[in-house]
């Protein structure tokens, strides 16, 4: 007990319907055509179940004799089109190679354009920038498998991104540790470090951190230098590059190694160009901020993501700045495509709290309300998402989601088009089942 396999019960397997007049009354709008008024009659289901336990997995349930006739419109195929256009616009928009990028230059003009006519303070783009990060991070490496984060700042903003992350972090139970060798003492980055440090944050001396930081870190974030920096590297940074570049040596001789996550620009690179020499760092996740910088064309790893979710529409229309948008109230977008993955690998180990027949409710319509309860409880998106599947005479099965309307000790209530695929196999073949899936609990 308490794997997952035990936990999820097959609590409806089968659905049985006794009438096979489902044909009578189909009504299809005359509008149909024009506003997709899908539910033009329901099909009810009704229980006809046993109280034993034993005969879950054989639950059955009858077709309704009373028969309702609901018509609902829930969305014109106007509306819907402009809804579908605008979902696909996002998708090409983050579509790397339509991306704007800006040269060193405009970065920092936006930079002053916000902080002077736009009436930001440096304090405020920072922790917004450094949330950006920490969130980025939080998408792609979860604490259970990544949670000792070091944080390498340098003396400028980009360090200061890198001091608001770390903080960030620790509050979503990550366990940062800072390096940072190079401090200046104005209020705004004092401030910061006394924030850490108020956490318990530690911080490591150049002479504390261990030359292979794959031994001891799981996460390496990159915040040394951002879109001013120039030249070649000097120390202490030079040393502390060339460490992030043995990473990825060293991953290609073990298995394991510390990922990399970059603040704006990976350090060392050359804002415009990127990785002149191609011996610098190789970056696994690149967190841009505001718009990704010329040098963003030139990484390869599999995790670019736009953070600094502040850009306003004056600047944006002044920079022809073409971007992807923000999901909702998240802090940070992918840019370009998911990395590629082994399907094979994806698996998740579920540990789920005991669960056994006797615990179980005599009334399995009891039971389902009990586990609904659970899943509006818990948040989880539409939990009233159902699968419904069905076949025709055929015998050749189909599956689609539908949204449960309603259950009570009748059955369960869906609504659909008497045409559609579904009502003519369950008008032909009155068998169906139906299967909920309560992610985040564990529960199907
Ligand atoms: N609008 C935004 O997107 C915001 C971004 N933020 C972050 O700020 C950095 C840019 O910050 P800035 O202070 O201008 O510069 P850097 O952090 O890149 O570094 C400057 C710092 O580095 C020294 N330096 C330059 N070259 C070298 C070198 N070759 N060797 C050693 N040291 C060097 C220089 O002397 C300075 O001390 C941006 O990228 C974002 O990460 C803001 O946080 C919010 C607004
Ligand atoms: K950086």
């Amino acid at each position: 007990m308490g794997s997952r396999n035990r936990a999820m019960t097959c609590l409806i397997s089968r659905l049985y319907l006794v009438s096979n007049n489902i044909s009578s009354s189909f009504s299809i709008p005359p509008s149909f055509h024009q506003f997709s008024l899908i539910p033009s009659s329901s099909l009810h289901f009704t229980t006809s179940y046993s109280s034993n336990k034993q005969s879950f997995s054989n639950l059955g349930l009858g077709f309704s004799s009373s028969f309702t006739s609901t018509i609902r419109g829930f969305c014109s195929r106007e509306i819907m089109s402009n809804k579908v256009a605008s979902s696909l616009e996002n998708l090409q928009i983050s579509d790397s190679s339509s991306v704007t990028y800006l040269s060193a230059k405009e970065a920092a003009e936006i930079d002053e354009i916000l902080m002077g006519p736009l009436g930001f303070s440096v304090d405020q783009l920072m922790e917004l920038a450094g949330l950006s990060v920490a969130t980025s991070i939080a998408e792609v490496y979860k604490p259970s498998e990544y949670s000792r984060i070091l944080v390498i700042c340098g003396p400028g903003n980009n360090g200061g991104d890198g001091l608001v992350a770390a903080r960030h972090l620790h509050h979503f139970g990550y366990r940062p540790y800072i390096c940072y060798p190079k401090r200046t003492s104005k209020a705004l980055y004092t401030g910061l470090v006394t924030q850490l440090e108020s956490l318990s944050v530690p911080f490591l001396s150049l002479e504390d951190l261990p030359q292979d930081l794959s031994n001891d870190f799981d996460v390496v974030i990159d915040a040394m230098f951002g879109f001013s920096f120039h030249g070649t590297p000097r120390p202490p940074f030079d040393d502390l590059i060339q460490r992030l570049v043995s990473l990825h040596r060293y991953d290609h001789a073990h298995q394991r190694s510390a990922v990399i996550a970059s603040v704006d620009i990976p350090s060392g690179w050359h804002v415009e160009e990127g990785d002149i020499g191609g011996e610098g760092i190789k970056p696994d996740m690149l967190v841009s901020l505001t718009a990704p910088k010329l040098c963003a064309k030139k990484f390869c790893g599999p995790h670019h993501f736009l953070g600094g979710r502040f850009v306003p529409q004056p600047i944006a229309e002044k920079y022809t700045l073409n971007l992807p948008s923000y999901p909702g109230t998240s802090m940070c977008v992918r840019i370009g495509k998911p990395p590629q993955v082994d399907i094979s690998a994806l698996r998740e180990n579920y540990i789920s709290p005991e669960f056994d027949k006797d615990q179980l409710e005599a009334n399995p319509i009891d039971q389902f309300k009990k586990w609904f309860d659970d899943s509006l409880t818990a948040g989880l998106h539409e939990p009233n998402a159902m699968a419904l599947s069905t076949a025709g005479k055929d015998g050749k099965p189909s599956s689609r989601m539908v949204l449960l309307k309603g259950f009570d000790k009748e059955g369960f209530v869906w609504y659909t088009n008497y045409e559609s695929h579904k009502g003519h196999q369950l008008s032909e073949n009155p068998h169906a089942a139906l299967l909920f899936y309560w992610d985040g609990l564990n529960r199907q």
